[in-house]
């Protein structure tokens, strides 16, 4: 671990002075804690992190720590234990995992209450790399190393809950089952293909696509309750929501934040049934830098963007697939779209073949996995297969570094 002067986020490029906002709230940070993946994506963040971001930061008076991620959950482990009063903000010079592993570090903690207040960053380094790509949309910006470094704003971040018993998993980007996830997971046994590989399993997907049985249930945002049926409030599974769980295991959740405080119980619950293609729940627009499957979703709007589609023949499905690349799929009669505050998942087998159940993803991470699907590694899922998965949503917990 290094400590080194220099400076970033600022808002002129290549080494130009950076002026200090003078606004105590907004300014940019005084000492940073930067923490790089060097194996993320095409294991570039090292060349990034020296060529693009230090002379950023040497362009003013920041210091920053510079601390390498070693192993999986290593960002989680850091973020947990961190002296946060140290810095004033994390940056993650990496994909969006390590990120999302910072969450879940900070809201694992005692303190977790003013620890995720401490703001956040992200310089793409990784595959995926959705939150900088939304980020910087967001704002008009092009989409580039420099200008994720010139974030200068402290923006309030969603943070959902997934809950299912006693596992919490803390998620800010999305969670996905059916169609996205099978073609995420199952890819991997491809990756000697590099980035070709999902345009080339995403089309093997589509020739052979699946339909999966299962059931979800949500409370609509406000403009959003046409959608589905009424839901019987016995099939709301409240199992576990307000518990406080305190497990050694570093992948449960240990004392700290337990999810939302709201009470969903009076509010009234909306039902999907089955079979689905694919249900993808999306805290940001962008997943990746060439797919947003969310275009209104918004950073703090206390909201998921809920993309469900269930019967689309393979054709149009595919020209969907490509109109993922500028949002305009939500158009689409194929396709129900609407935004939730809360959500309940219970996956089913997939149809045809009843020994085979499907992938769910959130952030990247597995979280459950049904029998007869690919196995990526050897780590027992955080969640089992079948059972309702429930989702909330705290608005603005979190907090990121923002482009103006
Ligand atoms: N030194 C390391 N060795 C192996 N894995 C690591 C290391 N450091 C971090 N990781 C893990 O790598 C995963 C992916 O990291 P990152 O977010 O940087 O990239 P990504 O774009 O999400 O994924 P990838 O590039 O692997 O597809 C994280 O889950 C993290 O736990």
């Amino acid at each position: 671990m290094a400590e080194r002067r220099g400076a970033v986020f600022g808002s002129g490029v290549g080494g130009a002075r950076i002026r200090d906002s003078g606004d105590k709230d907004y300014g940019r940070p005084k000492r940073l804690f930067i923490l790089l993946n060097p194996y993320g994506g095409k294991r570039c963040a090292r060349k990034i992190f020296h060529n693009e971001v230090k002379p950023l930061l040497e362009a003013s008076d920041i210091l920053y720590t510079l601390q390498e991620t070693n192993y999986q959950l290593h960002a989680q482990e850091i973020a947990r234990k961190l002296e946060l009063l140290k810095f004033d903000g994390i940056v993650c010079v990496s994909g969006d995992g390590v990120l999302v592993e910072v969450v879940n570090g900070l809201l694992q903690r005692d303190d977790w209450d003013t620890a995720i207040k401490v703001p956040l960053g992200i310089v793409p380094a990784g595959t995926g790399n959705g939150m900088a790509k939304s980020l910087l949309d967001a704002v008009g910006g092009v989409y580039s190393i420099s200008n994720a470094v010139f974030a200068i704003i402290r923006a309030p971040l969603d943070v959902t809950t997934v809950l299912q018993g006693e596992a919490r998993f803390f998620s800010v980007l999305m969670l996905t089952w059916g169609f996205v996830a099978d073609v995420d997971i199952e890819s991997e046994k491809y990756r000697w293909m590099g980035s070709a590989r999902l345009d080339f399993y995403c089309f093997y997907a589509v020739m052979s696509l699946r339909k999966y049985h299962g059931h979800v249930q949500f409370v609509p945002a406000p403009g959003y309750e046409v959608y589905g049926e009424r839901a019987k409030q016995s099939e709301i599974c409240k199992d576990g929501i307000s518990e406080q769980v305190c497990r050694d295991d570093a992948r449960y959740h240990q004392c700290g934040y337990t999810g939302p405080k709201t009470s969903l119980e009076d509010l009234e619950w909306r039902s999907i049934k089955g079979p689905f293609i694919l249900v993808w729940l999306n805290n940001v627009p962008w997943s990746c830098e060439d797919a947003m499957p969310a275009p209104e979703a918004k950073f703090s709007d206390g909201y998921l963007d809920v993309v469900t589609i269930k019967d689309c023949p393979k054709s149009a499905f595919m020209s969907l697939l490509l109109k993922m690349k500028d949002g305009s799929h939500v158009k689409s009669p194929h396709v129900m779209y609407l935004k939730v505050k809360a959500f309940q998942l219970e996956p089913g087998q997939r149809v045809g073949s009843p020994t085979k159940g499907g992938i769910i993803d959130s952030d990247g991470e597995v979280i459950a996995r049904g029998e007869g699907t690919y196995e990526c590694h050897q780590q027992e899922d955080l969640m089992a297969y079948g059972p309702p998965i429930h989702l909330t949503v705290d608005k603005g917990l979190a907090t990121i570094f923002s482009p103006r």
